[in-house]
């Protein structure tokens, strides 16, 4: 199919009547009540306080005492050696494992950024994370397949899959991918398209906060720079919380950074010009 007979994103899935294959459910549909973003004098900000995690059955903590503080529609970015925990704060924040103690919140601020009400708990379904090398765990043999796994197809109102349609078109459309053929086999696609995908399949869930671990990891140049220009327009739209070992290409879009030192210490510093 070329692209000027490719159907859009939207329209493909309203006319697809082919129930998809039994698999069971995944982490990725999440039904939300209502997906309009209120336009208000609010901003909110993600706030992790005091969080410790150990795992279960071990001795000792992989993150000690985290907290810190990310506005709404800004990209945070967290550096460190392998090993120093980045990985298991994202887990913990995606709402995968849960903190042996401390909070993890929204916050709704008024202009003069002061609380103007309690602290909210930051359920999962208002996360979306891509993992490393995201494209291993695709599993669909087509783009649209891959990007629609686990929702409901058949039982679905008419209203239900006019809204699926509508969010499925607009993540298309943030990363790009609109003019893709959706009937492509997704390991078919170059490394870069592959990320889109990934990016796609969070972004049809409306998170609010989007958490990518090591992003640009694997891609070769031109495919970095296109991801790299793609997070700087995804930021317009979501908070970014991105964990990198590539500091220079990331530092244009970062607002505010973090080093994880070893044993699981946040600390707010800005990004380093050398090594780690
Ligand atoms: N369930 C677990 N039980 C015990 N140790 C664990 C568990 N999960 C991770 N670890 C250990 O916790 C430490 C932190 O791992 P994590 O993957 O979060 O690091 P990272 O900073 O993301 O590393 P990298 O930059 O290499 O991805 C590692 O030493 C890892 O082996």
């Amino acid at each position: 199919m070329n692209a000027s007979s490719t159907p859009t994103a939207a329209a493909a899935f309203t006319s697809s009547r082919r129930p998809l294959p039994f698999r069971p459910p995944r982490h990725r549909w999440k039904p939300r009540a209502g997906t309009a973003r209120r336009v208000t004098s609010e901003q909110s900000c993600f706030q992790v306080k005091g969080v410790t995690y150990r795992p279960p059955g071990t001795e000792h903590n992989l993150l000690n005492e985290v907290s810190f503080s990310l506005p709404e529609k800004s990209f945070g970015l967290i550096f460190g050696r392998s090993g120093s925990g980045k990985t298991t704060l994202l887990q913990l924040l995606a709402g995968l494992n849960k903190p042996t103690s401390g909070s993890i919140s929204v916050q709704r601020c008024g202009n003069d950024g002061k609380p103007i009400r309690p602290p909210e708990k930051l359920s999962p379904e208002r996360v979306g994370i891509v993992f490393q090398f995201p494209e291993r765990y695709f599993l669909a043999e087509t783009v649209l397949e891959e990007v629609t796994f686990g929702w409901p197809r058949q039982r679905a109102d008419q209203v239900l899959r006019e809204e699926l349609a509508t969010r499925l078109q607009t993540a298309f459309n943030s990363v790009g991918l609109n003019r893709i053929s959706l009937d492509q086999n997704p390991q078919a696609l170059s490394g870069g398209y592959k990320r889109r995908l990934a990016l796609a399949i969070q972004l049809v869930n409306t998170p609010e906060l989007l958490l990518l671990d090591e992003p640009l990891a694997g891609l070769d140049w031109q495919a970095r720079a296109d991801v790299v220009k793609l997070l700087k327009h995804l930021k317009t739209e979501v908070t970014l919380l991105v964990v990198s070992h590539d500091l220079k290409e990331l530092s244009p879009l970062v607002d505010i950074s973090w080093r994880m030192g070893m044993g699981g210490a946040l600390k707010q510093e800005p990004i380093p010009v050398g090594r780690l």
